[in-house]
């Protein structure tokens, strides 16, 4: 999308800072910002973005010598402070007008629910230097069913699957707290990562990661057709086509497909046996860009035998929650942590 840069009073601002992308969001304008978590930064002054967002993803896998491509988060936390207040602030000034920067918008941050209360302060701590006036923190999946239409504080429980670019939470919540909770390091990312592996294994091609992503993506556009790739032999270092069947795609992303089936199986555990009832009636709710791989929801289905919904705007209805929370201070001390 392109990114918007707010023209009236910014009061508040909600922000998914993920592993992949960081979506940005303002009460009055809905989704201003979706980016890729990306910015380039020149090796001798790593803590000042070149760029960031979509263009600093255009030179990853092509960056000349003496620049570099920074992801800030990893596993949907912080890895590093200085790089991640740099990102975030340059993300703020792509929304803010200058003129406004001095008066500081408050901020809500989404946060996965099973950060630790360490990575939980890293946040906040990011959030106020790097320009916002007031921050406060939202679990992920609560976020995410906010903006996604459901009220996390009525008395029935829901059941949220968030498969982003770094991890896939299953958190179950009800009347503003949480019954249960899993997550599995292994997500979006893992996939674009298994699908790199198979291909220089099996096919002795090695593809850019840009590349292996969008066969990720487009392996269902695809339907019963193959997708033809681009790469380096690994042995010659010659140009390659290598096709490549939806099957093929499968077979390699099944390990790591096998992995949050399971880590939803212990969240189902967890789960108190009343619950059940109530997710059987609304069915259990995927969102992050995970959800959109082909064939994902019926393996969840079959795998915990309830219905499974595709929240409607998958990878924007953390942010669209967050946002929300500006003006529902009870969503966020009922969840606070
Ligand atoms: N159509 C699609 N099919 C499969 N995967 C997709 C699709 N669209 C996006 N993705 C994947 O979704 C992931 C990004 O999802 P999302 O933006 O929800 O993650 P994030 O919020 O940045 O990550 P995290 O929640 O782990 O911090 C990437 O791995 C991307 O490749």
């Amino acid at each position: 999308m392109t990114t918007i840069t707010l023209g009236g009073t910014v009061d508040g601002l909600g922000i998914d800072l993920g592993t992949a992308n960081t979506v940005v969001g303002s009460p009055s304008d809905g989704i201003i910002l979706n980016e890729p978590s990306v910015m380039l930064v020149k090796a001798k002054d790593p803590y000042r973005a070149m760029l960031v967002g979509a263009d600093a993803r255009e030179l990853v896998g092509r960056t000349p010598a003496g620049l570099s491509t920074v992801r800030p988060m990893r596993d949907g936390v912080i890895v590093d402070l200085d790089s991640a207040r740099a990102f975030l602030k340059a993300i703020i000034r792509k929304v803010v007008p200058p003129w406004q920067l001095a008066l500081r918008p408050k901020g809500v941050i989404a946060v996965p629910a099973g950060a630790t209360p360490l990575e939980r302060r890293a946040l906040l701590e990011v959030g106020q230097e790097a320009g916002l006036r007031k921050v406060a923190l939202v679990p992920e999946p609560v976020a995410g069913a906010l903006g996604a239409g459901i009220n996390p504080l009525e008395p029935r429980v829901h059941l949220v699957v968030d498969i982003g670019g770094g991890t896939a939470e299953m958190t179950a919540f009800c009347y503003g707290g949480i019954l249960a909770h899993q997550s599995c390091k292994l997500a979006g990312d893992e996939l674009t990562s298994a699908l790199y592996h198979y291909l220089r294994a099996e096919h002795g091609v090695v593809v850019g990661e840009l590349t292996a992503e969008n066969a990720k993506i487009h392996m269902h556009d695809a339907g019963e057709q193959s997708l033809i790739l681009e790469g380096r032999d690994a042995s010659t270092g010659r140009v390659r086509l290598v096709t490549l069947s939806t099957d093929e795609v499968a077979e390699a992303l099944r390990p790591t497909t096998t992995e949050i089936v399971h880590a939803l199986a212990a969240c189902q555990e967890e789960l108190p046996a009343q619950a059940v009832c109530d997710v059987l009636a609304e069915g259990l709710i995927v969102m992050g860009g995970g959800a959109l791989l082909g064939g994902l929801t019926q393996l969840l289905e079959e795998a915990s035998g309830f219905p499974v919904k595709v929240a409607d705007h998958p990878l924007t209805c953390v942010a669209e929650g967050a946002t929300r929370c500006l003006s529902q201070p009870e969503v966020l001390s009922a969840f606070a942590a």
